[in-house]
């Protein structure tokens, strides 16, 4: 019989918490990490994440650590789940570790705030040689740890890595399948919380459904023209990692980034809503690295510029939507359209 795998899941909100809940349920040898050694004792004794997923309780045999190096030790992967400002600084850790591991994953959707690097980028620069997958598609931390069924995806350069990923988060309720295109996969990630933002002042501000199908459907648009002007494949972002995140970030109201925008749209002050959010916002940094490499690579996203000038709280969203729609009348399609 082959020996149990071993995984470090690091970083302990909701997302982190749901992924290690289901490595442990597959029976990976998994230990969860997090910063803050209170409460990490407090989920080790109650089985519970008390602040990010209240109601779901964990498995038995899942671990829970505040001690990186220790968490990391023996492990066979690694599974990076902070929010992006926190990415380097985890990675910069790892790298000082004596550990070593097989590959690192990261299911952290957003880009390095202030450069508009790519996360793969930063796991290149630090941990050169490693092997680096990322796990993305629609899933909401709280519908994941409750077994609901779910699918994501996850794109490696190096196709032993994501199947080993894959594999052992693929389960009964949760379908991971796998892909080769990083840049692609992680830009959809990132974008669609941005849009969402978008899609959520629409209905905030009660415009309709015509209103939000279309903003799903332009966004669609950017994050292809963004992505293929990046190199990505446009087949990434019609799966799982763009529309498939798009469609559920942007009409579900379990999404932060569209609470986000619905809260805007209803007249709530941009900081008084993401306090009442109380946790990861990554739209709000994530926009403006969208459109810094919008700019370096000549792409114009009016949904998301639109969506920066409001975080930015230089136009309201009624202004932003006034704007949008004062735009010339255009082809729906560039030519030739990034579809090949
Ligand atoms: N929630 C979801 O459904 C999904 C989330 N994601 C992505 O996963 C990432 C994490 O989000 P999520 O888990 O939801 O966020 P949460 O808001 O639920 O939790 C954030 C976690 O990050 C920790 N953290 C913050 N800063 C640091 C740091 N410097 N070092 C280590 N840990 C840190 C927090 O610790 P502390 O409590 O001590 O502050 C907390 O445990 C984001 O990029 C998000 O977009 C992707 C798919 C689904
Ligand atoms: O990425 C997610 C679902 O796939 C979670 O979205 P939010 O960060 O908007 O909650």
């Amino acid at each position: 019989m082959s020996a149990q795998a071993r995984v470090a899941v690091l970083g302990a909100g909701s997302w982190g918490t749901a992924l290690a809940s289901l490595l442990a349920r597959h029976g990976v040898h998994t230990t969860l990490w997090g910063r803050d050694a209170a409460a990490m004792r407090g989920m080790a004794e109650q089985r519970l994440n008390v602040r990010y997923l209240p109601h779901s309780p964990l498995p038995e045999s899942l671990h829970y650590s505040a001690d990186l190096a220790a968490s990391v030790a023996g492990a066979d992967w690694l599974l990076v789940v902070t929010p992006s400002h926190a990415f380097r600084e985890l990675i910069e850790k790892l790298a000082t570790l004596p550990s070593r591991f097989h590959g690192i994953a990261w299911a952290t959707k957003g880009f390095e705030p202030g450069t508009g690097r790519f996360l793969h980028e930063l796991v290149e620069e630090i941990l050169p040689g490693q092997p680096g997958a990322v796990v993305t598609g629609p899933s909401f931390a709280r519908e994941v740890v409750d077994g609901l069924p779910t699918a994501v995806t996850v794109h490696s350069d190096n196709a032993d890595f994501a199947q080993t990923v894959a594999e052992q988060l693929h389960g009964p309720t949760f379908r991971a399948y796998t892909g080769s295109d990083l840049l692609g996969a992680e830009l959809g990630g990132a974008m669609k919380n941005v849009l969402a933002v978008a899609t959520g002042v629409a209905d905030g501000m009660q415009l309709g459904l015509n209103a939000r199908a279309g903003l799903i459907t332009r966004g669609l648009n950017e994050m292809l023209r963004l992505g293929v002007a990046l190199g990505a494949r446009a087949e990434t972002l019609m799966g799982l990692a763009g529309l498939g995140d798009l469609v559920l970030t942007c009409t579900g109201d379990l999404s932060r980034n569209r609470r986000l925008g619905l809260a805007l749209g209803r007249g709530t002050p941009l900081k008084q809503a993401v306090a009442e959010i109380g946790q990861v916002v990554e739209s709000v940094q994530t926009v403006d690295e969208v459109m810094r490499l919008a700019t370096r690579h000549e792409v114009e996203l009016p949904i998301a510029r639109h969506v920066q000038r409001v975080l930015h709280e230089e136009i309201t969203p009624a202004e932003g939507l006034r704007l949008l729609l004062a735009r010339e009348q255009k082809p729906e399609y560039p030519e030739p359209f990034p579809v090949q």
